[in-house]
């Protein structure tokens, strides 16, 4: 799978029609082999999940207990947490193996470099700051070692891991530290150099270091508040120097400061950096469109060039108006306009309230059911999110 991720339509479908739900589901969890890569398209709207599965379907069986299904289910059903929780997913859900307090808050220099000298923790960063994405396995793994053997607290390592993801999700990436932290699941999420060897390339291996072990011996750890691995010291490895974050679009980005003159009595249509799909067909002739990104977001959650290149070039494809402002400022400018409307996502309809800015949401695609009721687990979520067994497109295809 290529690591490179052009922020277009086609090279989106490019990806999507390389999928093949089988060979998915045998090879997933092996680094190099069966992901699809789709994470930058389904985050930035480029893609739905809707358009995934009609793709797949229209080329091979796709049954609703597939592999492919199901993670896409995971996905949903994060979301789903996140609607019920709000802010709430950005702490412990409960108590994990070790209190809160037990943790650091900085991530170890030799990690951040990726000089650790543990060829899986160093390969990860690596790939991560080289191309903004990793292999589910390889973040489980990553996290996994940040919180129980550098014994970092889970939220310092999701916010450095979130800016540096192209497909930086908050709801995924929180809960998923969450799963392997323990704070969001029954046990800490461990692993060791023979579960390396067995999924990741030669390069990652990591024979005769801390993580040669036995999982007794990884739990243990994970529950020692004095664990901790060593760190190598300065110097003795060359490191990687981190891609900066940045919490404000890069000049060439052609990003203004919102101008309200040139929406005043207009209707307006927003295009925003999670819904990079296609403009509706019904957009009147005369509407604006305009790009928008909440620096109050990105004071919280900056993100690395390398993502604010891949949002801002496919913004300026759907908007010759993009603007970079705080939600206050936002909010004045589209005040004057006559109607805005904008498709709705977590990551943006708290910044643009519908009664400070005026904004009608439009729900995002989906093809699962809204589930009501909060779950507090993934099973009982998919008993209610997804209508029937049979065929996708009997069921998910059909009731989404
Ligand atoms: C510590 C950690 C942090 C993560 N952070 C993010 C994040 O910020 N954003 C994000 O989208 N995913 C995140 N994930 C979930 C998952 O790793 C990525 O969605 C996946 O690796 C993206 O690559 P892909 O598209 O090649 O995945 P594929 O395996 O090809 O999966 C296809 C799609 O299914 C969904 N999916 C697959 N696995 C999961 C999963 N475990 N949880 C939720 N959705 C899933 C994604 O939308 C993905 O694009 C995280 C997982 C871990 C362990």
């Amino acid at each position: 799978m290529s690591t490179v991720f052009e922020p277009t339509l086609s090279a989106a479908w490019a990806r999507l029609d390389a999928v093949d739900a089988e060979v998915y589901a045998r090879t997933r969890n092996h680094l190099g082999a069966g992901a699809t890569g789709l994470g930058p398209y389904l985050t930035h709207g480029l893609l739905s999940s809707a358009d995934v599965l009609a793709s797949v379907a229209s080329r091979q069986p796709l049954q609703v207990q597939d592999k492919l299904v199901f993670e896409l289910g995971w996905r949903a059903y994060y979301r789903h947490v996140w609607a019920h929780r709000g802010a709430g997913i950005g702490v412990s859900l409960h108590a994990g193996p070790l209190p809160d307090e037990a943790y650091r808050r900085a991530l170890p220099e030799d990690l951040r470099q990726g000089r650790t000298g543990v060829p899986v923790v160093d390969q990860a960063v690596r790939a991560l700051y080289e191309t903004g994405y990793l292999h589910n396995h390889a973040r489980l793994w990553l996290a996994s070692h940040v919180v129980h053997q550098c014994k970092v607290h889970w939220r310092v390592g999701a916010d450095w891991l979130y800016g540096h993801l192209l497909d930086g999700d908050l709801a995924s990436n929180f809960m998923s530290w969450q799963w392997v932290a323990g704070t969001g699941s029954h046990k800490p999420y461990v692993f060791n150099a023979e579960n390396v060897a067995r999924f990741a390339p030669e390069a990652w291996h990591s024979p005769g270091t801390l993580l040669d072990t036995d999982y007794e011996t990884l739990d243990r750890r994970a529950r020692d508040p004095a664990w901790r691995a060593p760190q190598a010291p300065p110097g003795v490895a060359p490191g990687l120097s981190e891609p900066p974050l940045c919490s404000h679009p890069p000049e060439a980005l052609g990003f203004t400061a919102p101008q309200p003159d040139l929406v005043a009595g207009r209707e307006v249509w927003l295009v925003h950096p999670w819904q990079l799909g296609t403009l509706p067909a019904d957009l009147p002739a005369d509407a604006v469109v305009v790009g928008v990104a909440v620096a109050d977001f990105h004071r919280q959650h900056p993100w690395s060039e390398r993502r604010w290149h891949f949002v801002g070039q496919r913004l300026a494809e759907l908007a010759a108006l993009r603007w970079f402002g705080s939600a206050a400022e936002l909010a004045h400018a589209l005040g004057g306009a006559r109607r805005v409307r904008c498709v709705a996502d977590p990551h943006l309809v708290p910044w643009l309230p519908e009664e400070a800015a005026g904004v009608e949401w439009a729900p995002a695609p989906s093809v699962f059911l809204t589930v009501a009721r909060r779950c507090d687990s993934f099973s009982a979520w998919w008993k209610q999110a997804v209508p029937a067994r049979g065929s996708v497109q009997d069921t998910l295809l059909q009731s989404g």
